[in-house]
């Protein structure tokens, strides 16, 4: 579904990703992992289109992207749920939800109720603003906000970051009934190493820019991944 060849990436003269390569197949969770400031959020804006890849191609369904914007990119089935969020604070849950709809306005109704049912607190504060939600409920919006896009691939930046244990029990029970559907791919960037052994079904490990390490979900915990994740 997605194949990811030779990406490389600048900021002004520091080379951030130095040719990545992946691929992610239909119904696959694939780990991106990492310490801070290897590239993570910089190969996930890539393949998003927020950033433009300096060379490399990104392919998605055998189709080349990289020189598609963010919005073409999400009609072709991409969503992406950036670190932080980025709920639209003003406005209500109902209102945020709304904005993920825009994408493929016919899906409507039938995943307004899927989406309520697998995060049931959205539908009981969906009059509230997005601002007075907690960091937890705003992550749930937000991954609710790009299910309704209907996405054949779901990017995820750090689901887990500041968010408390209950809420992230919640946010691992949604990838893991997403996964199990079979018909999403998952791109989940995680800090938080347990959460992401648990939900991915093979790995890739990032440093300065380059994959050192990748390999299947029963290979994570080698030494090998582990001296490239301690800090
Ligand atoms: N807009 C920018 N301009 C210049 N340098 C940047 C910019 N954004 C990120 N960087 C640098 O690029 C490198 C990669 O950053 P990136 O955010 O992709 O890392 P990361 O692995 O996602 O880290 P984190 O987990 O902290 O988000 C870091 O050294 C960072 O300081």
């Amino acid at each position: 579904m997605l194949q990811v060849t030779r990406l490389n990436q600048y900021y002004g003269s520091s080379h951030t990703l130095r040719g990545i390569d992946l691929t992610l197949a239909k119904g696959e969770c694939l780990a991106l992992l990492g310490r801070n400031g290897v590239g993570k959020t910089t190969l996930l804006k890539c393949l998003m289109g927020v950033l433009p890849a300096a060379g490399g191609k990104v392919a998605f369904n055998g189709r080349d992207i990289t020189r598609l914007t963010p919005h073409e990119r999400a009609a072709l089935g991409i969503a992406y749920v950036p670190q932080g969020r980025e709920i639209f604070a003003r406005l209500t849950v109902e209102e945020n939800l709304m904005m993920g709809m825009a994408v493929k306005p016919r899906a409507k109704a039938i995943l307004r109720d899927d989406v309520f049912q697998l995060f049931p607190v959205l539908k009981e504060m969906r009059q509230r603003r997005g601002g007075d939600l907690s960091g937890g409920q705003q992550q749930q919006l937000a991954i609710a906000r790009a299910l309704l896009s209907d996405p054949q691939l779901i990017i995820l930046d750090e689901p887990t970051e500041g968010i408390q244990p209950s809420i992230i029990k919640d946010i691992g029970r949604v990838i893991r009934m997403l996964r199990e559907r079979g018909d999403i791919a998952i791109l989940l960037c995680e800090q938080y190493f347990d959460f992401a052994r648990e939900l991915a079904d093979r790995f890739l490990v990032l440093s300065r820019g380059e994959v050192v390490a990748s390999g299947a979900r029963e290979d994570m915990d080698g030494d090998r991944v582990r001296r490239h994740l301690a800090v």
